[in-house]
């Protein structure tokens, strides 16, 4: 049951070299190649090599979805439960199979009758799906008795799964009880000990601990950790109904370390749903392979966004409405080829473009791009401060063609409005831009975002703000940004050592220095962002790779 496997470097970030002339990164992709037609999308798998041109390799028989099993009651309503958890596995592209606890009737004003399912039958529904489907990850919500509690415990221990993931559903939104206190019993006896990880809100870690009063962040952080005392992985403690609070606070403890996760409230009575679709989503992306912090962090993105994008949504009459797990990829998942997740290492060699060394030089954006990518860059940015609009998301749209079929995700400096009219993969904004915080809610939960931080302030801002990694300069003077603060090698440790983020060093980093950079050592530190040493020269293509192959030897060496 251990989540060893689950845990990638998004906790520990380490620089990752690419072994010289060796694969350099695996990126899958859910790509539709022919846009023509609605079929499931086949997998393209991009191998580069550092010295020779990138070949896609195409992966047709890559035929394995991730595969969650939600063990939980049927809401008539649809807003919550297994409704709610198929939504929310459809929407993150994970296979959902459903084992039925319970048969409720409810509706937006409440619950209005329960229709156990005798446990001998939740058993052979159980059986039935765990010894056939190759279920990754289990995720429990109601389990209205404590023999349904025994029944899975045994199901899990003949049949281990990579992760578990247990709402520990007890009162509904509307305040109807849904599980009594024997299941506290079961919960606290034998199914917290087998969880990677439990989600209750105040409520629930309040009458799991014995009813002990819950009134402040400082609370939950206590709750976080008696309840990790009681066997699970992690505990996420959700706060959304704590008063006196402008931000949902949410505690995550993974046993060592205390995270505050915070997002804003949104106003809407469209909440019915938000604890089962928050845990399936945690549980769809660990069976994707995320880390337990990385998985919690979409979840909270996923449910934001689409409490946004519901906010206003009429359903039913009562006091609760459902969500639309859907509305909020109406406009920003129409691409069929999209990177599923940030991976960190893609820093390793940032490219940045200009369009005055472009035109300095005579070539077009296009033209500079697909050099970088061919040469090894592994993340681009376009950097165009002069371009009219028409022309930057017209050229933007050639670029994100060509860093896809490279496998290299494709960033917008400044521009929220050009990044999604071209479904760019991110955005890389600075501290007088927009916040990231806007920045995320404009853009969706899946969409990178940069932010450039000089401070460990800054640093920390960014990841309150749900960026993605940081850029941290100026390292070296540089002409290429105008009134530029160096904050030198010293400064970038500085940063390096207190961001939560991954970071990307920029500022008058080429050949002579790019060593000196990666040779700092510091585990967050992730690669080099570039612009004049690519860009402001003859052949973009050699001094790409080049840049690569001095990066690559220097992040191999012995701190
Ligand atoms: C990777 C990376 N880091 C920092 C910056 C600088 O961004 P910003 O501070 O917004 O300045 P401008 O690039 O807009 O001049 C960056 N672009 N990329
Ligand atoms: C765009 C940018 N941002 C910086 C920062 O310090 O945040 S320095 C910089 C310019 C980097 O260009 P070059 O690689 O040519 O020095
Ligand atoms: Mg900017």
């Amino acid at each position: 049951m251990a989540t060893a496997q689950l845990l990638s470097s998004h906790l520990h970030p380490q620089i990752t070299p690419p072994l010289p002339s060796k694969l350099i990164t695996n990126r899958f992709w859910n790509c539709n190649t022919d846009s023509t037609n609605n079929q499931t999308p086949h997998f393209l798998k991009m191998q580069f090599q550092p010295n020779s041109t990138p070949t896609p390799i195409s992966e047709s028989q890559h035929n394995k979805i991730p595969h969650l099993l939600t063990v939980a009651g049927s809401d008539s309503g649809s807003g919550a439960g297994i409704q709610a958890d198929l939504k929310t596995c459809a929407a993150r592209r994970v296979y959902c199979s459903t084992v039925i606890t319970a048969v409720t009737a409810q509706n937006t004003l409440g619950v209005q009758g329960v229709h156990m399912v005798p446990e001998d039958f939740v058993a052979q529904q159980l059986n039935s799906v765990l010894s056939d489907m190759n279920v990754d990850v289990v995720k429990t919500g109601m389990l209205p008795s404590l023999s349904v509690v025994k029944v899975l415990c045994q199901s899990l221990r003949k049949f281990p799964v990579k992760a578990l993931v247990v709402d520990p559903v007890m009162v509904s939104t509307s305040g109807d009880i849904l599980a009594g206190p024997s299941v506290l019993a079961g919960f606290r006896e034998e199914l917290l000990p087998m969880a990677d990880i439990v989600t209750p809100n105040v409520k629930e870690a309040s009458a799991l601990l014995g009813d002990v009063p819950m009134k402040s962040v400082s609370d939950m952080r206590t709750a976080a950790k008696l309840l990790h005392d009681l066997g699970p992985r992690n505990v996420l403690v959700k706060g959304g109904d704590l008063p006196n609070s402008s931000d949902a606070i949410d505690v995550f403890f993974d046993g060592q370390e205390f995270y505050e996760l915070s997002s804003p409230r949104v106003n809407t009575r469209n909440t019915h749903g938000t604890g089962c679709t928050l845990a399936s989503c945690i549980a769809a992306e660990l069976a994707k392979g995320s880390s337990m912090l990385s998985a919690v962090k979409i979840a909270k993105r996923f449910v934001e966004s689409a409490l946004d994008y519901s906010r206003d949504l009429v359903i039913g009459n009562g006091a609760q409405g459902p969500f639309d797990h859907f509305l909020a990829f109406k406009n920003i998942s129409q691409s069929s080829c999209r990177q599923d997740r940030f991976n960190p290492n893609d820093l390793f060699l940032y490219a940045v473009t200009d369009s005055r060394m472009n035109s300095k030089w005579g070539r077009s954006i296009t033209e500079a791009v697909k050099a970088a990518v061919e040469g090894g860059a592994t993340i681009v940015q376009l950097r165009e401060k002069d371009v009219e609009t028409r022309d930057f998301v017209d050229a933007a749209k050639v670029c994100l063609e060509i860093c896809r079929s490279y496998g290299v995700p494709l960033l917008i400096n400044d521009r929220i409005d050009v990044a999604l009219a071209c479904d760019a993969d991110g955005v890389h904004i600075g501290q007088s831009d927009m916040s990231a915080r806007l920045a995320r809610t404009l853009l969706g939960p899946e969409k990178i975002i940069g932010v450039s931080c000089k401070t460990q302030e800054q640093a920390h801002q960014a990841w309150i703000d749900d960026a993605d990694y940081i850029g941290s300069g100026g390292v070296y003077p540089t002409n290429t940004k105008a009134n530029n603060r160096t904050i030198g090698l010293d400064g970038l440790r500085e940063v390096c050592k207190a961001s939560k983020l991954p970071v990307v060093a920029i500022g008058g980093i080429g050949m002579s220095n790019a060593g000196d950079v990666m040779k700092l050592g510091v585990p967050s530190l992730k690669g080099v962002a570039v612009v004049s040493a690519l860009f402001d020269r003859e052949c973009i293509l050699t001094e790409t790779r080049n840049l690569h192959a001095v990066i690559s030897e220097a992040a191999l060496l012995p701190q």
